[in-house]
């Protein structure tokens, strides 16, 4: 063997210079060349269960490497090792040469824990110089340091392959990929990654049952067996653990106790060791297993661990969504179906009155396609409103929500009375206002007729007995309050049973409801006029004073007389008389009728055709 200061010049010219994985190889083969040693190793501990020795760098082919031990078996792995002889049995080298000389250094990483070792050896004995572990001690400090290097840029590329196919497979996902592709393609890239994983995923069905979605290196007679799989604390692995959400790992299918009833179908499969990850989701549901097979009995190294953790983690993301995307495809069918088929006009509209969204009814309503609602705003179907009076209603309707009566302009100009319901919603976030609006148009329609029926007198369109009687208690009232004149004229055709008898009860209609139309032609807007009884009317005067009422009584008198009513062949004309009363102070509305009554009474004893005002009750 050279001198080892010669060793050492020689090494710092060749190998000083170079980095990273430059730098072992050449310490190996400088080492090999400067030394004379048969073999040089540069090996580092496998990040398997059993901390197999890998080589990394070798001076020849061969490799030499004893690989199926663990590495502490072979070397120490905190001491440099100077061995002068008898290796055989501690080092069983393929070849099963006899190495008679070995020295050994562990490749120490900055908090000392053992990465690997380098190792010459020679069949000679006694062939290194016992020098020479310290002489070379800064070489393989700096061989340490590299091979750290080297180990964290691994560590970092596959963290980033990873990182890199989950959001991979969530841009596929969010693209619309169908899911049981991804969940294929995530356990193909892993298999691609990691031969000897056998990659298996279960998932939980309606019934609670697993049922096998992927699986591709597994036999598939094997995943048949897996089909309806009932959960259970002790079913193997993937039973075990979604019964009890956490992960379960048989490292020897064998031995787990889990595995007893199904030892003979893992050997006959060839299943060694199953390790298998509950598929959880954000709100702690599970919805299956991730579970990695090998075909010999192996436990998981921590970052085993933590690749079985991140895809559980993403796969219970995808299962999730797909749930999620299940749950609002129902729901915006529902929504949908309730837009399409609703009776009312359904909307939602923003804080500043536009149409986010219409039912088909409301459209058919408005007469407006879905997509020219949606380009208009609230003012637009509201007569009367403008931009800043819609926004002020919708910023004051609350989330109790309020119903009101309005009217909704369609498209060809028709106005539409409508009863609208309004609530305040938050959407996406966002302050909206849900509307539905109820066409009332036609119920409208017929109330007005009903009330017109229960406050007219059809026969001459003046008011009926009971609202007139109730008119007069409002007026009385006001008249009161205001000390403003009030006066009633009691009126009655004269003879008018004569008409009934000499031309039928029909003409005597024709008359009445002449005479209707002649007294609304002759009264102010503030006047009311109602027929009381057969041929009896009732006229209210607002602000008339006795002698007023009394002229306008004449005039009456002389109008009705003037008229000419033509029934059949026959041209008639009637005349009246009528009875004034004023309001006075202690006057009711039954003392002031009682006082027209009278007055009437009057004029008609006077011998008709004629108004009489009373000014006090008779005596
Ligand atoms: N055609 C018609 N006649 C009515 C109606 N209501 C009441 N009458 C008639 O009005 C007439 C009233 O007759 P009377 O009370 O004797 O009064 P009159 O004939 O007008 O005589 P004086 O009032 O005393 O001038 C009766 O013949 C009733 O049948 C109606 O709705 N239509």
């Amino acid at each position: 063997m050279p001198d080892p200061d010669r060793i050492r010049d020689a090494l710092l010219l060749h190998s000083a210079s170079c980095i990273g994985k430059k730098y072992l190889q050449q310490l190996v083969s400088q080492l090999a060349c400067l030394t004379g040693a048969e073999r040089v190793l540069l090996s580092q501990r496998s990040g398997g269960p059993h901390r197999q020795l890998q080589v990394l760098f070798a001076n020849d082919a061969a490799g030499g490497a004893p690989r199926q031990l663990p590495c502490n078996c072979l070397f120490d792995t905190r001491q440099p090792l100077l061995l002068g002889r008898g290796l055989r049995q501690c080092l069983p080298d393929a070849s099963q040469q006899a190495w008679q000389s070995c020295l050994v250094w562990p490749l120490l990483d900055g908090d000392a824990h053992c990465l690997g070792h380098l190792a010459l050896l020679d069949a000679r004995p006694d062939f290194f110089a016992p020098e020479l572990p310290a002489l070379l001690q800064p070489f393989i400090e700096r061989a340490g340091a590299e091979l750290e290097q080297l180990q964290q840029r691994e560590k970092q590329a596959r963290r980033q392959h990873w990182q890199l196919l989950h959001s991979d497979i969530l841009r596929q996902n969010a693209q619309g990929t169908p899911l049981d592709a991804l969940l294929r393609t995530v356990v193909q890239q892993i298999e691609l990654a990691l031969p000897e994983w056998r990659c298996s995923i279960l998932r939980l069905d309606s019934r609670g049952r697993l049922q096998p979605v992927a699986g591709p290196s597994l036999p598939s007679a094997y995943q048949q067996r897996l089909v309806g799989l009932a959960p259970g604390p002790m079913v193997g692995s993937c039973g075990a653990a979604v019964w009890h959400a956490k992960r379960v790992v048989a490292e020897n299918l064998q031995l787990h106790p889990n595995w007893a009833p199904y030892r003979e179908l893992a050997a006959r499969f060839e299943l060694g060791s199953c390790w298998s990850e509950p598929l959880i989701d954000s709100k702690g549901t599970v919805h299956g297993t991730f579970a990695v097979y090998h075909r010999t009995p192996s436990a998981p190294t921590p970052q085993a661990i933590t690749i079985l953790e991140d895809t559980a983690r993403l796969l219970a993301l995808l299962l999730e969504n797909q749930t999620i995307h299940r749950q609002l495809d129902s729901r915006s069918q529902w929504y949908r179906a309730i837009l399409q088929n609703a009776a009312d006009g359904l909307s939602i509209i923003d804080m500043n009155g536009r149409f986010l969204e219409a039912s088909d009814s409301l459209c058919q309503m408005l007469g407006y396609s879905l997509d020219e609602l949606l380009h208009m705003h609230l003012w637009q179907v509201v007569p009367g409103s403008t931009p800043q009076s819609i926004r002020q209603r919708l910023a004051a309707t609350g989330e109790d929500g309020e119903t009101f009566e309005s009217v909704n302009r369609t498209k060809d100009g028709a106005l539409l009375e409508v009863e609208v319901s309004a609530r305040r919603l938050m959407l996406d976030g966002q302050p909206v206002i849900w509307g539905s609006a109820r066409d009332i148009s036609q119920r409208k329609a017929l109330q007005r007729i009903l009330e017109q029926q229960a406050t007219i007198d059809a026969l001459t369109g003046l008011f009926n007995r009971p609202t007139l009687l109730t008119r007069l208690e409002t007026q009385l009232q006001l008249a009161q309050v205001q000390h403003a004149p009030l006066s009633v004229l009691m009126l009655d055709l004269d003879h008018f049973k004569q008409i009934n008898d000499r031309y039928g009860h029909h003409a005597g209609d024709l008359v009445l409801a002449a005479l209707g139309d002649a007294l609304e032609e002759v009264l102010r807007e503030s006047d009311v006029a109602g027929r009381i009884g057969g041929e009896e009317f009732c006229l209210l005067l607002p602000g008339l004073g006795l002698h007023e009422a009394l002229d306008l009584a004449e005039r009456i008198i002389d109008d009705i007389s003037e008229l000419r009513i033509q029934s059949g062949h026959h041209i008639l004309a009637i005349t009246s008389s009528i009875g004034v009363a004023c309001l006075q102070a202690d006057d009711d509305s039954r003392t002031l009728l009682a006082r027209a009554d009278s007055a009437l009474y009057a004029a008609k004893a006077a011998g008709r055709h004629r108004a009489v005002a009373l000014s006090a009750d008779p005596p």
